[in-house]
């Protein structure tokens, strides 16, 4: 059974449908991205499932208890969620312990200080004890404010866009350790994002909203490897829609010459199928080009535009109206190159 089972949700406001008959379900202990572009609605989920705004229409359930419902919209307070800002709304005037206790103070004095111990040792701060807020770093308040999130036993706990404010070069390392410390203590998460990269590092499943639907929930890899619809595709990375035709179970031939197959559609009985293939940056590598070899496939690119990154080059290949950044270890600036496919094809579009 579902810990947080959302049904039928739809949001409007005024004329306008923001939410459209949205199912969503988080199991036990399971984290959950709601990633999508601007508008997609990600923020109006997020209200309805606290109860900052009520749903036009659809059911709530979260550990079966009812929070919306046609007739019910239950008190934030009463909801059992914990939340998690960007901002980390930690308490200026009170110590990290005060913050990390402050929703238990109803429990008796030794069993509240023995779970603050516990928390700050979970948190890994059990000497920024009497520390207060201005004397920590953005990754250490948000810390803080997940284990004061953790003290009241929250159902379920909701981040939003929680790592956003975060130092870009610990943040990942942050988001792993906040992993770890959900999955040890079996908390269920819902995270929303924009942010691909921490959608796929911290959730266990990502629910990809467009428009205010949901176009794919899936693994981070399923959805990466299996993008079902032109729109999710494109969402999860920069490539090119190339046509192709089936030549067997396990090549594809393109404009770009041979493609190699390797996805969980059976492609035998569909020989001479004319198909798109959607080519991404990591599926490409550059060959100089040498005239006098023949038997290399595919067109020719000149590389007019190239930037170096640091630790790779990164050359724009122009085809026809798309374009692709492809990353290579060595320029090619002003050289002609053919494309070589360095990874299969998982995902065919018919
Ligand atoms: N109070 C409101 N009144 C009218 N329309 C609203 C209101 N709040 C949001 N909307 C509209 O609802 C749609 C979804 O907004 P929402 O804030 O949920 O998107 P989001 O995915 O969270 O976007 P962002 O990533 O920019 O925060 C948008 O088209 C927005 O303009």
């Amino acid at each position: 059974m579902s810990l947080l089972s959302i049904k039928n949700l739809s949001v409007n406001y005024g004329e306008h449908a923001v939410i459209k008959g949205l199912d969503l379900s988080i199991a036990s202990g399971e984290i959950v991205a709601l990633f999508g572009p601007s508008g997609s609605g990600k923020s109006t989920i997020l209200k309805a499932v606290t109860g900052l705004l009520k749903q036009t229409t659809g059911d709530v359930v979260l550990s079966g208890k009812v929070l919306n419902s046609g007739t019910v919209n239950l008190p934030t307070e009463q909801r059992n969620i914990g939340l998690i800002f960007q901002d980390y709304a930690l308490f200026p005037h009170l110590t990290v312990f005060e913050n990390i206790t402050f929703g238990i103070q109803n429990v008796e004095k030794k069993a509240r200080h023995k779970k603050g111990d516990e928390l700050l040792a979970l948190i890994k701060m059990a000497e920024y004890k009497n520390s207060y807020p201005h004397q920590l770093s953005g990754g250490q308040q948000q810390r803080v404010a997940i284990a004061r999130a953790l003290a009241t036993q929250p159902d379920l706990l909701l981040f939003d866009e929680a790592f956003s404010n975060l130092d870009p070069q610990f943040r990942f390392e942050l988001i792993e350790e906040i992993r770890d410390i959900l999955k040890s203590t079996k908390t269920a998460a819902l995270f929303v994002t924009h942010n691909q990269n921490e959608a796929f590092i911290f959730c266990d499943k990502i629910a990809v909203l467009h428009q205010g639907e949901i176009a794919q929930i899936d693994t981070p890899s399923d959805l990466f490897d299996y993008p079902v619809n032109e729109f999710v595709t494109e969402f999860i990375g920069a490539g090119v829609w190339l046509p192709a035709v089936i030549k067997s179970e396990s090549e594809l031939q393109s404009e770009w010459g041979p493609l190699p197959y390797k996805g969980k559609t059976d492609l035998s009985d569909r020989v001479g199928e004319t198909i798109i293939v959607y080519l991404r940056p990591h599926q490409i590598g550059l060959n100089a080009l040498n005239e006098s070899d023949t038997s290399m496939a595919g067109p020719s690119f000149s590389i007019a535009s190239e930037r170096f990154v640091g630790e790779f080059y990164e050359s724009t290949l122009t085809w026809h109206d798309q374009s692709i950044k492809v990353r290579t270890h060595d320029s090619f600036y002003n050289q002609k190159v053919r494309v070589r496919i360095k990874q299969p094809i998982k995902q065919v579009y018919f």
